[in-house]
């Protein structure tokens, strides 16, 4: 099944973008880290990065030869110090979105468990948050997470 394709910052151009040139597709593993009062974790992005000050769900590029898991626990250790085992990570949701800097996919995963002290061990600010977010702004690519959360909680 194609996943669906999200254009963030259409109006942006394209600096140096051949239209209709094919984009590599970068692969991202997402945590959206779920605590026991239902509560889940968002970050900001870090001064130096793409969108920096923009909250998003931790996460972070594949690297080569990794699966989703297993990047996705390096990313969570790197970024916030936490040990996950990759065999707790549930896959959740797919989405593509078509950024000026990069066409990524990222793959949304949940998590419950993990081992350790959450730490900013990137300079990022870290908050606690539930639906409706007080935060802002949020990642273009994040916020079809908040739209699944708030169709989740509408089941019960
Ligand atoms: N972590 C994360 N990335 C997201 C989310 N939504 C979204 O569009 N993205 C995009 C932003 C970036 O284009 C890409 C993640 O790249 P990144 O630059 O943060 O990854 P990284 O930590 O591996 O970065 P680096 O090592 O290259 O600095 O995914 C989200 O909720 N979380």
């Amino acid at each position: 099944m194609t996943e669906p394709l999200l254009t963030a910052d259409a109006h942006l151009r394209r600096e140096g973008v051949t239209e209709g040139a094919p984009r590599p597709v970068v692969d991202v593993a997402v945590g959206v880290l779920i605590g026991a009062d239902g509560r889940f974790l968002l970050a900001s992005r870090p001064e130096g990065k793409v969108y920096a000050g923009y909250w998003e769900f931790p996460g972070g590029k594949l690297e080569a030869g990794e699966s989703v898991e297993t990047a996705l626990a390096r990313e969570l250790h790197e970024e916030l110090g936490i040990r996950v085992d990759p065999a707790q990570v549930l896959r959740w949701r797919e989405q593509l979105v078509d950024y000026p800097h990069a066409l990524v996919r990222l793959h949304f995963c949940k998590l419950t468990q993990w081992q350790g002290e959450l730490q900013t061990r990137e300079g990022q600010a870290l908050a606690w948050a539930s639906l409706p977010v007080t935060v802002s702004p949020v990642l273009p690519g994040a916020v079809p997470v908040l739209r699944w959360l708030e169709e989740e909680a509408a089941l019960g």
